[in-house]
């Protein structure tokens, strides 16, 4: 048995989450793609039976308040709130990512610019995934802003009191870099102006400090760490001390303070419930609180410890096994800047990973030349980091 090979045993044995992993359904292969889409928790199949067969197939209409489904958006929310450090009654469970951005983003500019005070300038991450940079683009043509992409480490320095609102990324999609979310928002604050945060990469695999770092608005998916599955819904953080200035660009009548009143003027309901758009993916949404039945009893600072030591494990044995030259890691060594995936840079990335798949270690690819692994410390072990390392050696040399 190798040095490594030992020392995974070693550190697996001594894991406080590893029996967490059969609250999954999981196969002989290394899965570390759950940073694209979370594996299977093992109670959502019975739920949905459940969920389709009684709750619609035999209550049907008496559904949206027999089994709670027109409370499930602020119920789930609140489910997944204090994995994202946030008190109940902020978050609402609804519509995808990209739709949640254009929410947050067009209601930012009008907090921020409500006095006609001349914020006319929305900075987005530069680097950040394309989805949000292309709806930054039409908020603010929607908005008559300005849109400036700037690299997250330069925020401080591009604000200005032009600056109506900033859309950030906690950690970037590609090489796994963790920003400084109590210091961008802070200074985005500084200038007067409205921070809004991505937490695609980052919910259910790090803390997050929402209420804590005074964040207005985040949004999130909740099919990568929070294992919700496919196309699961998304959310949205409202703080509460900005709730009442949140004017949704998207006001459907689920976000009426009275949707049955069946009224033709808008009034916006009060707290979380103003985020709604319209009549919520039930199906998805009922699958997604059966899977976040995995964190029952489960601390997200064990889980980020557990993430900082996978990760520095597979960089140590990525170091050890694949010979010099072949890959860059570009996911920083800093732990204080690192999310829970390892990025490299490597030649014929595309082709390499087709060839890990085909051995049992599901990463993924993203161009021009970045291989992906996500590291889910609930069903994640040091032996798989150990695996995927030795697999790759094998397929690059
Ligand atoms: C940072 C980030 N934002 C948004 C998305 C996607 O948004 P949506 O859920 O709308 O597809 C992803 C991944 O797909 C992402 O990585
Ligand atoms: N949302 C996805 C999808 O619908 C299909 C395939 C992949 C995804 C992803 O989530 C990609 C992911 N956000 C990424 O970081 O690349």
């Amino acid at each position: 048995m190798s040095d490594l090979t030992e020392k995974a045993r070693e550190l697996d044995a001594a894991d406080d989450l590893a029996a967490l992993r059969t609250r999954f359904v999981l196969d002989e292969a290394v899965y570390l793609d759950g940073n694209s889409l979370g594996a299977l928790p093992a109670a959502v199949p019975g739920r949905m039976e459940d969920v389709v067969r009684r709750q619609w197939g035999a209550l049907r209409i008496r559904s949206w308040d027999e089994s709670g489904w027109w409370s499930a958006p602020e119920r789930i929310g609140d489910r997944i709130a204090p994995l994202v450090g946030a008190a109940p009654g902020q978050i609402v469970v609804g519509d995808s990512t990209s739709v949640n951005v254009f929410k947050a983003l067009v209601a930012a500019v009008r907090m921020a610019a409500r006095d006609g005070d001349g914020r006319d300038e929305i900075l987005v991450d530069a680097t950040t995934f394309p989805t949000d940079g292309y709806i930054a683009a039409s908020a603010a043509r929607m908005t008559g802003c300005t849109l400036r992409p700037v690299a997250p480490a330069e925020v401080p320095g591009a604000l200005s009191g032009r600056t109506a609102a900033v859309l950030l990324n906690h950690v970037d999609y590609r090489t796994g870099r963790l920003h400084d979310l109590p210091g961008l928002t802070a200074a985005v604050h500084a200038v007067g102006a409205v921070a809004v945060w991505d937490l695609c990469h980052s919910a259910g695999a790090l803390p997050v400090g929402l209420d804590a770092h005074g964040v207005d608005l985040a949004v999130g998916c909740t099919y990568k760490y929070l294992n919700g599955g496919p196309g699961a819904p998304a959310y949205l953080y409202v703080r509460r001390e900005v709730q009442d200035r949140f004017d949704s660009p998207l006001p459907g009548w689920n976000s009426h303070a009275e949707p049955f009143g069946m009224r033709s003027e808008y009034e916006p309901a009060q707290g979380a419930p103003r985020g709604r758009v319209g009549t919520p993916d039930i199906l998805s949404m009922l699958a997604l609180e059966a899977a976040l039945e995995v964190w029952d009893g489960v601390s997200i600072d064990a889980v980020r410890a557990k993430s900082l030591a996978l990760t520095d494990f597979f960089l140590e044995c990525v170091a050890a096994y694949v010979p010099e030259g072949r890959v860059e890691s570009l996911t920083p060594a800093a732990h204080a800047e690192r999310g829970s995936q390892v990025a490299l840079r490597c030649e014929g990335a595309g082709d390499v990973m087709k060839r890990l798949i085909e051995s049992g270690v599901v990463g993924d690819f993203r161009p021009p030349d970045v291989l992906r692994f996500g590291f889910t410390p609930l069903y994640v072990g040091f032996a798989d980091a150990e695996r995927a390392a030795r697999v790759l050696a094998e397929v690059v040399s």
